[in-house]
């Protein structure tokens, strides 16, 4: 477990992480998310006591990690793949973590048989690829065999394949009961992967909650529905009390409809449906609804203007009522 209390660091004026309290449970997998520059890395460093907090406290099971005694048996991180020495071998690189935290020798030909590079063992680091680097930077975390595994931005550089595996690993090593906290920019493979999310946008925790929930709270589910008989299912829809949005390309849309109830009706009154499908939005579109206020660095769009009336009197747009956790 991991137990973070009013967690704050400052550089100079800057406040990069302010006061974030959550709790990382074992037996799940935890997604941490956060636009550019939120403070995640910031984080995940004082968690491995390498920045030291301003104010508040992280403990690992319990325990400050300057306090662990081989904090590699405790817990196994992956924050740069490239912090290592690539001079050595892979094999090389392992032992000597290995050797430095009392874990046997044997355990490093078992690590790289998990990750897949036991046939590379001997090559040296610095001629891998990215994938090849992040998979030995996740062998060093497995080193230790820790009951809590911290992974930042664990599927950079790696192929289709590679994804599939790690997202694999990290939902077994959650299923036998470790803590698996891991922060990503893909989107879809958070939603793929996580139960939790913890969101965080210029250093404040947005959101601390289960996936489903997150996805349920930051944005907007209705029914979409196509028909050749558009005006006799408005007619019925307006007659049931159902609210309905007409969009410009011939689409109906009910906000937060059932499409059971919407599908009868227009059985009872024998009009055809080409379409009929509940929508949900995706966890990137929840995640750019809740986060668009704590974006740190916008690009620059070349979509031009509107007229200026449109600009200062914009109408409802789509969203905006959604709700913050
Ligand atoms: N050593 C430092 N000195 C000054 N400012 C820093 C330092 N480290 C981080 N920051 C600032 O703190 C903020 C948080 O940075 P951090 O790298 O933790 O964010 P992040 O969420 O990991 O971003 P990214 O997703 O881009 O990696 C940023 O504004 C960053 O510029």
């Amino acid at each position: 477990m991991i137990e973070l209390s009013g967690l704050t660091k400052r550089y100079g004026e800057k406040v990069a992480v302010n006061n974030l309290t959550f709790t990382v449970r074992p037996g799940i997998v935890t997604g941490f998310l956060g636009p550019n520059g939120a403070g995640k890395s910031t984080t995940m460093r004082m968690l491995l006591g390498l920045d030291r907090p301003t104010a508040g406290d992280v403990r690992i099971d319990g325990q400050h990690y300057d306090r662990l005694k081989d904090p590699l048996t405790y817990i196994g991180a992956l924050l740069d793949a490239k912090a290592m020495h690539g001079g050595r071998s892979a094999f090389n690189h392992l032992l000597c973590l290995a050797q430095s935290n009392g874990i046997p020798r044997s355990r490093v030909h078992e690590v790289l048989d998990t990750v897949g590079l036991t046939s590379v063992a001997g090559k040296k680091a610095k001629g891998f690829s990215l994938g090849m680097g992040q998979r030995l930077g996740i062998a060093g975390a497995l080193l230790g065999d820790p009951r809590i595994l911290m992974f930042d931005e664990p599927v950079n550089g790696l192929d289709p394949e590679g994804i599939h595996w790690i997202r694999n690993l990290m939902k077994s090593l959650a299923a036998q009961g470790r803590t698996v906290f891991v922060s990503s920019h893909l989107m879809s493979e958070m939603a793929l992967t996580a139960d939790h999310l913890v969101v965080i946008g210029q250093g404040r925790l947005l959101a601390d909650t289960s996936m489903a929930d997150f996805i349920a709270q930051n944005s907007r589910s209705y029914v979409r529905i196509r028909t050749p008989q558009r005006e006799r299912l408005l007619d019925v829809l307006h007659g049931a009390g159902i609210l309905v949005v007409e969009t410009g390309s011939g689409v109906l849309e009910v906000d937060g409809g059932k499409s059971e109830h919407i599908g009868e009706l227009a059985a009872q009154h024998q009009i055809v449906l080409h379409e009929l499908s509940p929508q949900r939005a995706s966890l990137e579109e929840a995640f750019m609804q809740l986060t668009a206020e704590s974006v740190e660095y916008h690009a620059h769009t070349d979509t031009p203007p509107g007229p200026p009336e449109q600009l200062e009197q914009p109408g409802p747009q789509w969203g905006d009522d959604w709700t913050r956790s």
